[in-house]
């Protein structure tokens, strides 16, 4: 519910300097007078509506993004009030700056413009301290955790300490998006030390100038993390975040029954790009429910190629159209940086290997990845070759590998299929595995297109061909309200589904006809409130809610009032006890 007034027990500069409360220039005469600001802030009283009108300018003369980001970081650091109404009513130009791909450049950078303390760090300095450090967070209620390990931030590999700005930024998005609230959100870094070379080089670094824990070690100090948080926020979603393959799926499946947790990577983005598939297939007036008929590539066999591959091949398996999972596997074709995921006894498809015995040199490779094996196929066949083989109508790129989807690949596509449905999803733009116009061009404007991180619309031929969006953060700000509103105790695969469903759904024909798949960022909270509403309906019928539902009050109407409005409200001081 909307909370009508705030109370504080702070007084003067403190009310000022706490981004929580203050209100930079909006305090009214009396607020000043009964917080001890009076003549702290200049006189005339000034609403939000000319704080933006002076931010915004402010901001427009930033000449860089980076210099824009660090312009948004400062004014969370004042004011998260006026942070978030600004990032609301601005979303799609500046989910840019604060999410991919800025992030992922502030990521880099985060030593050397570091400003101000956001969010918690754990180190290996802290084993057998965190149940205690835990208590040093100042909020007694915590509904969203992000934590990362700095491990695999975008695709932009291990950054250590730095990847604190994705869980910030992540949960800026829980917070614009999917209206938590700013005091209920916790960002974390797991500082397990880093195996960069340049950042442990680096005397300007922040985090543990150690190489990696591994094995035991590792997964025994996230134990104790995990436990330390149970005990204070027993009731918090935790969402694991830009961990490296294969600790993204071992703690997936290790917290899973046990926690109310999800993996982004592997989870929220197979919900996303299920969406993008399905909503593929309706923008080719093909039935939804001909999944298994769509002949798809992954690019990518890490976190989320794996991830979105279950997914659709979950969505096949629901449809029911394939006899078994076995057969659903055979519709996805999966490669890793050695090409494809074939048989190693075939030899190579050029002949210059010769024949293996079992794996050979793919032993790396594990069951969740062997799913995919085409035992017909040559292993390690390039893209190009696979394309021209088996003619896919969807091709999927997670691998963070720049331009891997070539000119002779995607045209060799678009020969075969009248609406090549191009997905290059690797963040942030610069690791897109094409770009845009490049799609557009070698498939003759014809591709269904959807990066990672946003391009502008494309004009080819004096036609205006749609760039949508597919990006995690179009599900995780819903399935976190959902869950919040509903106190669900998991969060399980049916909640990505239906998420996946939902969000296919959202598009008009008409926009479907012009190649929009689904509402872009700037409808982000419009998306969360179907994503939310869905995902408690699923945590209903799991049995799995632990929130009441109020009589009288649609399930849409109660995540609607839930939903956190950045407004100032009157500001009243406590008397401090202490
Ligand atoms: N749009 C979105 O919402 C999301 C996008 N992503 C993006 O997906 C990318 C991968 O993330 P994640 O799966 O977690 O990373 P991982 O490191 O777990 O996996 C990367 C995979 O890509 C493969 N790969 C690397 N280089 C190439 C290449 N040249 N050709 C083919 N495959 C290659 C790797 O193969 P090998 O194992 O042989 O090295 C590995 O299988 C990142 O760029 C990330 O930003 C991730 C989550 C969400
Ligand atoms: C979007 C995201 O989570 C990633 O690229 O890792
Ligand atoms: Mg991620």
């Amino acid at each position: 519910m909307e909370t009508m007034v705030q109370t504080t027990t702070k007084h003067g500069m403190d009310v000022i300097h706490d981004p929580l409360l203050s209100k930079g220039t909006a305090f009214s005469l009396s607020e000043r007078e009964r917080l001890g600001i009076r003549g702290l802030v200049p006189p005339r009283t000034q609403e939000m509506d000319k704080q933006l009108q002076r931010i915004i300018r402010n901001l427009r003369e930033c000449r860089t993004p980076l210099e824009k980001f660090i312009f948004m970081t400062a004014l969370q650091d004042r004011n998260e009030t006026l942070y978030y109404r600004l990032l609301i009513d601005n979303l799609e130009e500046l989910s840019q700056i604060i999410y991919t791909p800025t992030v992922g450049l502030a990521c880099q950078r985060f030593h050397s413009i570091y400003r101000r303390s956001r969010g918690m760090y754990f180190s290996t300095l802290d084993r057998g301290q965190m149940a205690a450090m835990v208590h040093n967070w100042p909020h007694d209620q915590v509904d969203v955790i992000v934590v990362t390990d700095g491990s695999r931030v975008l695709g932009l590999g291990d950054l250590g300490a730095n990847g604190m700005q994705i869980p910030i930024g992540k949960l800026s998005l829980y917070v614009a998006g999917g209206g938590i609230r700013p005091t209920s959100i916790l960002p974390v870094v797991l500082d397990v030390g880093t195996n960069n070379e340049e950042l442990l080089n680096d005397p300007l670094y922040l985090g543990m100038g150690h190489r990696r824990l591994e094995g035991e070690e590792y997964y025994s100090f996230v134990d104790e993390w995990v436990a330390a948080i149970q005990n204070r926020y027993p009731n918090a979603l935790i969402q694991f975040e830009d961990f490296k393959y294969p600790h993204a799926y071992n703690l997936l499946h290790k917290y899973q029954d046990k926690i109310c947790c999800f993996n982004d990577d592997i989870q929220s983005t197979s919900a996303v790009a299920l969406a993008g598939v399905l909503a593929a297939l309706k923008a080719r007036s093909l039935p939804i429910d001909n999944l298994n008929e769509e002949r798809i590539i992954c690019v990518g066999a890490g976190s989320a190629g794996v991830g979105v591959c279950e997914g659709i091949i979950d969505c096949m398996v629901e449809q029911g159209k394939v006899k078994s999972r076995e057969e659903a596997y055979k519709r996805i074709w999966m490669l890793d940086q050695h090409g494809l995921i074939g048989n190693p006894n075939l030899g190579t498809s050029d002949g210059t290997k010769p024949p293996t015995i079992g794996l050979g040199d793919r032993a790396n490779l594990d069951e969740r990845q062997l799913c995919y094996l085409k035992k017909d196929m040559h292993d390690r066949m390039s893209l190009e070759d696979v394309v021209k083989v088996i003619k896919p109508t969807v091709i999927l790129g997670l691998s963070g590998a720049p331009g891997v989807f070539t000119e002779g690949a995607i045209r060799a596509m678009a020969d075969g299929v009248e609406k090549p449905v191009v997905f290059p999803l690797s963040n942030p733009t610069h690791q897109s595995e094409c770009t845009a116009e490049q799609a557009f061009k070698w498939t003759d404007g014809r591709a269904i297109f959807a990066s990672g991180s946003p391009f502008k619309d494309v004009e080819y031929k004096g036609k205006i061909c749609k760039v949508n969006q597919i990006n995690n953060a179009m599900s995780f700000p819903g399935l976190g309200l959902g869950v919040t509103v509903s106190r669900s105790s998991r969060v399980t695969g049916k909640m990505f589904m239906e998420t996946a469903i939902t969000i296919a759904n959202m598009a008009s024909e008409e926009q479907l006809k012009s190649g929009i798949l689904f509402p872009g960022v700037a409808a982000l909270r419009e998306v969360s409130k179907e994503v939310a509403a869905r995902v408690c309906e699923v945590a209903y019928d799991q049995g799995l809610a632990r929130a009441q539902l109020p009589k009288g009050v649609s399930l849409k109407g109660l995540i609607e009032e839930s939903m956190w409005k950045p407004a100032y409200v009157p500001t009243i001081r406590l008397e401090s006890h202490s």
